[in-house]
């Protein structure tokens, strides 16, 4: 009963993450990076694995001593010292077996949570050091579900396959050897039984855990579309959706119920089958003991000890069948991570990279460069591309969607390196530089102020975390943003939530300019955010953006038009290059595409050409 009820209960439950793990099978390879993850901690090991024979031979023991105290514990006349002495062993070998599974399963269990908490570390430590073209590829979706449902196999191997593969191999050679010696007539007849009971129940745990895997996938698709509506609940109530909503979620879980139909038929229908075969073999070996018990051939206690350990024999092969089936899973759980953990960075410093000079210019240089995005590599987003800003120097970049605007900071942060000529700073091309180094030399002003689920202070200090309250708050000052922050409830200690969904647009715009002004670097890119703020709301912006310019070498994506006026020079750019550049003034005079642009853009106060 045992048995059945753990074989079945494990094919479901070993089912549960293993909906990714399909690919490679029956290669275990890379399980090796798990194996040496684990030596990392051989005093562990060494204790795990004591423990581990210690439960095996114990559990092995208990059959051996019920069929002494059957034998003469229970016979008439028996004496009672030695009664007293079997019994005692018996308590002695249960307690030895109760502290060594406790300590078996501390020990393998500790493994098992510290070599996935090790992997976490590594990967993420190392998704860190790779560029961001490299998420453009990989959706940081599938990456995290790698570091939690691939390391939970992980762990599962560890904490469990393993330790279960070893105790199941030394109870299933140890009983069959104990078998053999109890009585070898009734042993053969067993080991020619155990395939007619492993085979069927193999079986049914194979298709039993395709069908689990494809219940896991259909509640996966619920939790998708709960998310997907819940997350668009305003357009969803917007446009009245709710009935069809509703109804493509009754869809999802009546399939989601036809699939755990199929799933607990076919249990249903398993622990029946193996219930008849393993109490039938118990019968049947029963049986022909009580033959032999009364032809005298066999006392009481063999029989008892033999189908104890049966039963223990049997158990630990249907658990062994389970093993290579998990090992495949972890395989390919360990071979994902494997491949993360060996991608390499394609951003990186050189071998020795040129230090910048000191004390920092801010002089910023694009020099004949032509790029092209790794997914797009017929469509160049810069092409031939020059242009030089000198310290202190404000620049206003425009120009029509797609001009390859964006593209400008992204080389300038070396999140990519352009297919032929170079970016300089302060005369240093970044290729030959550290990108830390260049990266502590500018600060980046996103569109939509980015925030962290975390403390106003945090988000505010987040790249100069030696900051502390006052400059954070002379900071906040110059950024406008001292009296909203003054206003949260609890002051910079407040929490502002995923997405800093707590603030408005404005506030998250001036939270990210003290920022800037906080990190105090001398090249500042600036993204302004297109979204219109009210008059109010823009004053303190324009007025925030102007102290965090000023002496400082700006390079601004410009929506306003009070930026552009103050810019020392405007580029206009369309499909990777210059097309125009000057003045406001002189370029709305000279009414090519920025007078066309800026006439559409900044219609507060219109823009009349002057010419
Ligand atoms: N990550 C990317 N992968 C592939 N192509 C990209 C990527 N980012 C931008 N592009 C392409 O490069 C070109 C320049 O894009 P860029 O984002 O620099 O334009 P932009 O001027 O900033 O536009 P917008 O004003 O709409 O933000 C476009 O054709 C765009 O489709």
């Amino acid at each position: 009963m045992d048995t059945a009820q753990g074989i079945s209960a494990s094919s479901e439950d070993t089912a549960a993450p293993a909906k990714r793990s399909r690919s490679r099978k029956g290669n275990l390879g890379p399980l090796r990076m798990v194996w040496r993850e684990m030596l990392k901690y051989p005093g562990w090991m060494a204790m795990a694995g004591l423990a581990l024979i210690t439960t095996a031979t114990s559990t092995l023991a208990i059959p051996f001593g019920f069929r002494q105290i059957i034998d003469q514990g229970f016979a008439k006349g028996a004496d009672p010292h030695a009664i007293r002495w079997w019994f005692a062993a018996l308590l002695g070998v249960v307690v030895v077996l109760a502290i060594a599974t406790a300590i078996r399963f501390y020990s393998v269990s500790w493994l098992g949570e510290r070599v996935i908490a090790d992997i976490r570390l590594r990967v993420q430590r190392h998704m860190l050091t790779l560029a961001p073209g490299f998420f453009e590829e990989n959706s940081p979706k599938e990456i995290s579900s790698r570091l939690t449902a691939d390391t939970a196999i992980i762990e599962q191997i560890v904490g469990t396959t393993v330790s279960v593969a070893l105790r199941n191999a030394i109870m299933a050679i140890g009983g069959v050897i104990y078998l053999f010696a109890l009585e070898p007539r009734l042993t053969a007849g067993l080991v020619i039984a155990i395939p007619v009971v492993i085979v069927p129940i193999a079986m049914f745990g194979r298709r039993l855990r395709a069908v689990s895997r494809s219940s896991q996938d259909r509640v996966a698709d619920i939790g998708a579309l709960t998310g997907e509506v819940l997350g668009a609940i305003k357009i969803v109530q917007a446009f009245n959706q709710e009935g069809r909503e509703h109804e493509r979620f009754a869809a999802a879980v009546e399939r989601t119920f036809d699939t755990g139909k199929k799933r607990i038929f076919i249990r249903s229908v398993m622990t029946a089958v193996i219930m008849f075969l393993i109490f039938g073999a118990i019968t049947v070996i029963m049986w022909c003991g009580a033959i032999g018990v009364a032809a005298g051939s066999i006392t009481g206690g063999t029989i008892a000890a033999f189908v104890v350990t049966a039963g223990i024999v049997a158990g630990a092969f249907g658990s062994l069948t389970e093993v290579y089936g998990d090992l495949v899973r972890g395989a390919g759980a360990a071979s994902r991570l494997a491949e993360l953990l060996g991608e390499r960075p394609t951003i990186a410093a050189p071998a020795r990279a040129l230090l910048l000079p000191e004390p920092p210019r801010g002089k910023l240089a694009f020099e004949r460069v032509t790029f092209r995005y790794p997914s797009r590599p017929d469509l160049p987003a810069l092409h031939d591309f020059n242009l030089t800003i000198e310290p202190g120097e404000t620049v206003a970049i425009v120009g029509p969607s797609g001009g390859g605007k964006s593209t400008l900071f992204q080389l300038a942060e070396r999140f990519y390196d352009p297919q032929s000529g170079a970016i300089k700073i302060d005369g240093v091309p970044l290729a030959s530089a550290d990108p830390g180094q260049i990266r502590e030399r500018i600060a980046l002003v996103p569109q939509e102020g980015v925030l962290f689920a975390a403390s106003a202070r945090d988000n505010l200090r987040y790249g100069n975390w030696q900051a502390d309250d006052a400059a954070i708050w002379e900071a906040a000052r110059a950024a406008n943003a001292e009296s909203f922050l003054r206003a949260l409830p609890q002051g910079l200690d407040t929490f502002l939530g995923e997405d800093g969904a707590r603030l408005s647009g404005g506030q998250r715009q001036r939270i990210a300019i003290a920022r800037a002004l906080l990190r105090d670097v001398p090249i500042l890119l600036l993204d302004e955010a297109t979204s219109a703020l009210d008059a109010e709301s823009e004053r303190l912006v324009q007025d925030a953006l102007d102290r965090l310019m000023a002496h400082r070498t700006t390079l601004v994506i410009a929506h306003r038009l009070a930026t552009v006026r103050q810019a020392d020079r405007i580029i206009v750019m369309d499909a990777g290059r210059i097309v125009e550049q000057g003045t406001h003034d002189s370029l709305t005079r000279a009414g090519g595409l920025y007078a066309r642009l800026a006439s559409l853009q900044f219609d507060s106060p219109p823009i009349i050409p002057l010419g």
